[in-house]
């Protein structure tokens, strides 16, 4: 029956029985929430003393219609897992952060692996940019990498972000995507059309979220022991093989499966087919990055070849399913402001707006203190925080409350290395088209990805109203002659079809 069992069902599938096969009794006697064991004749509400009297029903219902906390605001869609990273290389040079010091060095890890615009229960599989982040749980706290699985970024300006997110989620009427809305910021704003071209293209639909890579994309400065600077942009590299699916491979799942990705992730852990990732980064001196003759900050665009060098860090492994999706993966608050010692700001606007929008957000999701969250709680902290919306845990118990003092409550270290020059950083709100050009050109290397992102260009502009959708044609035109005329072609085409299907339906 076991090996019935066992080679038959997926391990997502036979989740329940492992659990019955671990667990032959059952794990206790049931009780409320306050403790009381619960006779079995208060399972039902029917002949007894009346529902209001029934304190395991109270619970039960009125539990039950508040376990609903808001999804987030973007990124709502996600699973996840724990694991570790494991120091491979000797990069002291660049960074004195203990978390990628001392090969073989291993520290704990939580990731998130996510959707970007879809709600809680959407589909894995839906053409979109997905999130790819980690919690590295270090002996200086937390450090959050927060990437996509796309190495730039849509804007500079972080005042494009509310616009940005209510174009591209639901029609406030309708209630629906909206492809006339999408297609009108992006010609208003095209510097957003670099970023999209990327999800246009196969890298919007990744085999699963272990066939992908992640890219913090910001550049970020690095410290060492002496205090000499150094800029990085991390990328974590599949070792699984980078795999993207066609957009009719992509649909063809999703009728069946909108689960896809969470499902291949969980089912490959349990099976002991651990994912795993390179971390690598891509380094300048501060004396080189003052010095190409592009915006090396600049969010949205990509470094030019020859300008870094790659240094390899070492190794994610996700080993641990979480034995709670809720408690580990929806409660988890991930904060690109969450940085070490020798990992330090990256200077552009956008960060800057995030250290701000992921605290308020998570402070609205999860509460003042998210942070003292299981899965959110660092290795170690001292803190004259108190109090706020429970849990609380033990609140730091009787350390005095207030700093400075002079009763020996947590006091602060001198960081002799922290480098004392920063640099600072001009955000250029500038249309440059040359990076969308450059996608176009260059990193869609064979024809087939080409026609693929522009059949894929087609589809999105067929129901866009004709005003929008001319302004971006043209736009495309402006961006790369050859794929402007291409696209143009596809559409004519395909509005020719649609009205001679229409045709052939009025006459019979
Ligand atoms: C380089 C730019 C950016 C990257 C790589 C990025 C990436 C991500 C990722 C991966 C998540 C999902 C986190 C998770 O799994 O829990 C996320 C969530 C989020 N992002 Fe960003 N993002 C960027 C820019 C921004 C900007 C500019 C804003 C707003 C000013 C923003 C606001 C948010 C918010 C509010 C969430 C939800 C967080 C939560 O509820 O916990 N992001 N982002």
């Amino acid at each position: 029956y076991h090996d019935y069992v066992n080679n038959t069902l997926e391990p997502a599938a036979r989740q329940l029985l492992d659990f019955k096969l671990e667990h032959p009794k059952p794990v206790g006697i049931l009780s409320t929430m306050a403790g009381k064991p619960v006779d079995i004749r208060e399972t039902t509400t029917l002949n007894n003393d009346g529902l209001t009297s029934n304190e395991f029903f109270l619970d039960d219902v009125m539990h039950s219609v508040a376990e609903r906390i808001p999804e987030r605001v973007v990124h709502a869609k996600g699973t996840g897992a724990f694991g570790y990273f494991e120091v491979t290389h000797d990069v002291s040079k660049y960074t004195k952060a203990d978390v990628f010091n001392g090969i073989g060095k291993r520290t704990p890890v939580a990731v998130r692996l996510s959707t970007g615009l879809g709600s809680k229960g959407g589909n894995d599989l839906a053409k979109e940019i997905k999130g790819f982040t980690i919690k590295f749980y270090t002996n200086e706290g937390n450090l959050d990498l927060l990437g996509l699985n796309v190495p730039v970024y849509l804007y500079t300006d972080p005042s494009m972000f509310t616009p940005f997110v209510h174009a591209f989620k639901r029609n406030p009427r309708t209630n629906l995507f909206d492809l006339t809305a999408q297609w009108d910021i992006l010609t208003l704003k095209p510097i957003l059309l670099h970023g999209i071209f990327w999800l246009y293209s196969d890298y919007g639909s990744p085999n699963g979220y272990r066939k992908m890579d992640g890219f913090p994309i910001h550049t970020y400065e690095l410290s060492n022991k002496n205090g000499d600077r150094y800029y990085a942009k991390f990328n974590f590299r599949t070792e699984q093989g980078l795999e993207n699916l066609t957009t009719a491979e992509a649909v063809a799942i999703s009728g069946q499966d909108l689960d896809y990705g969470t499902r291949d992730l969980y089912n490959n852990i349990a099976l002991k087919n651990y994912p795993s990732w390179r971390i690598e980064m891509d380094v300048m001196t501060s004396h080189d990055i003052t010095n190409v003759d592009y915006n090396p900050f600049d969010v949205t665009r990509l470094w030019k070849n020859g300008t870094y060098h790659t240094i390899q860090i070492g190794r994610l492994v996700l080993d641990r399913n979480p034995d709670n999706f809720f408690e580990a993966v929806e409660l988890s608050a991930y904060n690109p402001g969450n940085l070490v010692p020798g990992i330090n700001s990256p200077p552009d606007t956008i960060f800057k707006s995030r250290r701000l929008a992921y605290r308020d957000t998570q402070n609205y999701r999860l509460g003042v203190n998210h942070k003292r969250i299981n899965v959110n709680a660092p290795k170690y902290r001292k803190t004259y925080n108190r109090d706020g919306v429970p849990s609380v845990n033990e609140n730091m118990k009787d350390v005095p409350n207030y700093y400075p003092n002079s009763f020996n409550g947590p006091v602060p270290f001198i960081d002799e290395s922290r480098p004392n020059e920063r640099i600072i950083v001009f955000d250029s709100n500038a249309v440059d088209l040359e990076s969308s050009s450059n996608f176009y050109k260059y990193i869609l290397v064979d024809e087939g990805q080409k026609q693929r992102f522009i059949d894929n260009l087609v589809l999105s502009l067929v129901p866009v109203v004709p005003e929008v959708r001319e302004k971006a044609l043209k736009l495309l035109k402006l961006v790369d002659l050859e794929l402007g005329i291409r696209v143009r072609a596809g559409v004519t085409a395909a509005r020719a079809r649609i009205r001679d299907e229409s045709l052939m339906t009025i006459h019979h």
